[in-house]
């Protein structure tokens, strides 16, 4: 172990980025496995909206319990840090397995996207837009589950391929780019948008809209892309009605859990069993 920290056992960085540090951790009494994550008081402007976000972020983000949200157990600070015990999530990053693979099998992404609905229904019933979906915002556990890892601040690997001064355009929603008054209220409809946008880039390996600055805010303004042909005509259905200028016209969570693209791929074994016996 690298050094203890009171009732922690810190082991190895797992990564760093702008606003601090990971590591793996453990809880000395009860040998609980973390992660801890280190925020560097001085980083974070004092008095200004980096410091309240971060406080915001805590305070949401330690009353969500859902299998597919990265739980927040506790935190605590010293004069010079702030320190955040989180869930340890066993496969990393998300967009790293993305990365490798280039893309995921229709039947993975579909799984994907089937726990990322229902994470973001659960957000939206306690009132939490999550604003920021994005493969570098989820984590993977160690069953392969995924988990929304995002607090506003997420860890930015070194290597990240959109480290952009303002974070990629790519997820934004139609609503929330040019225009020039940038509204800053969030419909959680914002999340439907990027649930699209996630869902093609798990599928095809890029987003949708990914272009330079300009072009991506003016395509995303006029949902202009192109879906390969050959994603499958379910799969293009979804994204279809996720897509849409009109946030109000995107289609609902619940309807993103039943549609025949979700279905097809994530109906458990038996119960399709006994669906083909019925046939
Ligand atoms: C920049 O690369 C970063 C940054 C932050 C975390 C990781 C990382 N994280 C986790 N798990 C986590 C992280 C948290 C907050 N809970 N569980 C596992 C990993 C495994 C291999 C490599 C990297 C890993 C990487």
């Amino acid at each position: 172990k690298l050094f203890h920290l009171g009732m922690f056992e810190i082991g190895r960085p797992l990564g760093k980025g702008k606003f601090g540090r990971v590591y793996l951790a453990r809880e000395r009494s009860s040998s609980f496995i973390c992660a801890l994550k280190v925020l560097y008081k001085s980083e974070l402007q004092h008095g200004s909206g980096v410091e309240k976000q971060v406080r915001r972020e805590i305070e949401i983000q330690s009353n969500l319990r859902h299998p597919n949200i990265l739980k927040l157990y506790g935190h605590f600070h010293d004069s010079k840090r702030i320190f955040l015990i989180l869930e340890f999530a066993g496969k990393g990053e998300l967009y790293k397995h993305l990365r490798r693979e280039e893309r995921f099998p229709e039947w993975k992404a579909a799984q994907y996207i089937a726990q990322m609905a229902s994470a973001l229904r659960y957000l939206h019933r306690k009132h939490v837009i999550h604003r920021d979906i994005k493969p570098e915002n989820i984590l993977m556990g160690i069953h392969g589950e995924i988990k929304i890892s995002d607090f506003g601040w997420s860890v930015h690997a070194p290597n990240n391929r959109r480290a952009t001064l303002c974070g990629t355009l790519d997820y934004l929603p139609p609503e929330m780019i040019g225009s020039g008054s940038r509204n800053n209220y969030y419909n959680e409809k914002v999340d439907l948008w990027s649930l699209g946008v996630l869902t093609y880039e798990f599928l095809v390996g890029e987003a949708p809209f990914e272009d330079t600055p300009i072009m991506t805010q003016k395509r995303i303004a006029r949902a202009d892309m192109t879906i390969p042909e050959w994603v499958s005509k379910e799969a293009k259905d979804l994204i279809k009605k996720l897509l849409v200028l009109d946030p109000e016209k995107r289609l609902p969570l619940e309807e993103v859990q039943s549609h025949p693209w979700i279905v097809k791929h994530c109906v458990k074994g038996e119960r399709r069993a006994n669906r083909d016996a019925s046939k």
